[in-house]
């Protein structure tokens, strides 16, 4: 790590902070949101989530137990979220380029300059954090040897960019499951295939309400909600039938615009892997990953939906559900990966609400 180039983080507010590269050489704009997760970022990296983002990490050293090699369950990966590192910077406090750990196959900087993406060490990330609390998420860059642009991903259609194209087949399972693919995280597929499913992964803006399904799942992903208009309309659609449906931190936005209530950008978003949420009507709460810079305006669901899970935090939206027909989402990210995995269960929840539709149907 000797002999480090240097390069600047600039913010829109002219905030520069110089510190030294790591990953790629290179310049990179996006928006800069930060994480307070302790660990997990092969899988915060991995998030398609994370398009068109720096991202920030409060935790005082990151590369410590180095990025795992590969390994394929079923046919997706193990491993990673998904198939490609989708931030557009990392911006951390002391970077640990030895590493060590059982499954360690690489450095993060090596990674990093895998894909091209930039890293920048050295900075202050708790400092730079409260600026982003006080302030609100902020427009950025990295920038190496060449200046470029300000660029605001939030403006381009980043699902679009992420989603797979062509429909793909996994398990064999009975409840046919259509998972509309608008970034999603690799261990939502894991969930459902350590259930009975067969899976049919279709493109963010494919006719699903074509397929004979017996449930609908949407996924998490990047950017605004209302840039997704395509899988909008066709939700609107399945939302007329009874089949139950059931979505996840990008999917719970899609779900409440389809259902006619707004979404609006949080100040400075969610993200770590200790967020607070409270089951309505009960008083059980649960610790969550999250990863949400949007979020759902409770005071505009309309009157056949309800909210579901409330932020301890700030007492925002973090799931709705449908009054009388199965349908239901969460802000949260219930398949973790990383964080706690006590939510899980809702993917139970979901297919007891399949076979139970099933069973009224036969
Ligand atoms: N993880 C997600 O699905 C994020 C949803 C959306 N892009 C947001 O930031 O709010």
């Amino acid at each position: 790590m000797e002999n480090q180039k240097s390069v600047k983080l600039i913010l829109e507010d002219s905030t520069e902070i110089e510190g030294a590269s790591f990953g790629a050489y290179t310049s990179v704009a996006g928006e800069v949101v930060f994480s307070t997760a302790m660990t997990g970022y092969p899988e915060n990296l991995t998030d398609p989530s994370f398009a068109g983002q720096i991202l920030v990490l409060t935790y005082p050293m990151v590369g410590n137990y180095g990025v795992p090699g590969e390994e394929l369950y079923e046919s997706v990966s193990r491993i990673f979220e998904s198939d490609k590192i989708h931030i557009a910077g990392l911006v951390v406090n002391y970077y640990s380029e030895e590493h060590s750990h059982w499954n360690a196959a690489k450095s993060l900087g090596d990674w990093l300059a895998e894909y091209n993406i930039p890293g920048i060490f050295g900075v202050d990330t708790r400092m730079l954090t409260k600026k982003l609390r006080e302030k609100g998420a902020m427009l950025g860059k990295i920038v190496a040897a060449e200046d470029i642009p300000m660029h605001d991903p939030n403006q381009d259609n980043l699902v679009a960019q992420v989603s797979q194209p062509g429909v793909q087949h996994y398990g064999n399972g009975q409840h046919k499951i259509v998972l509309v693919d608008c970034g999603t995280k690799t261990n939502i597929i894991r969930c459902f295939l350590e259930r009975d499913v067969e899976l049919i992964r279709v493109p963010w803006d494919y006719d699903f309400t074509q397929i004979d399904y017996d449930g609908l799942f949407l996924s998490n992903g990047p950017g605004d909600p209302k840039m997704c208009e395509a899988t909008i309309g066709h939700l609107q659609t399945a939302l007329q039938q009874d089949k139950p449906i059931f979505g996840i931190c990008l999917g719970n936005q899609l779900m409440s615009l389809a259902a006619g209530a707004d979404t609006f950008k949080l100040k400075y978003g969610h993200r770590s892997h200790n967020q607070p949420v409270l089951l309505t009507g009960t008083k059980r709460s649960f610790i969550t990953s999250q990863n949400h810079g949007f979020a759902v305006d409770t005071a505009t669901l309309p009157a056949e939906w309800t909210m579901l899970f409330e932020n301890l935090n700030d007492g925002t939206c973090e799931g709705i559900k449908h009054k009388t027909k199965p349908f239901f989402s969460t802000q949260f990210h219930p398949e973790a990966a990383g964080g706690p995995e006590d939510t899980e269960y809702l993917f139970d929840e979901f297919l007891t609400a399949v076979a139970a539709y099933k069973q009224a149907a036969d």
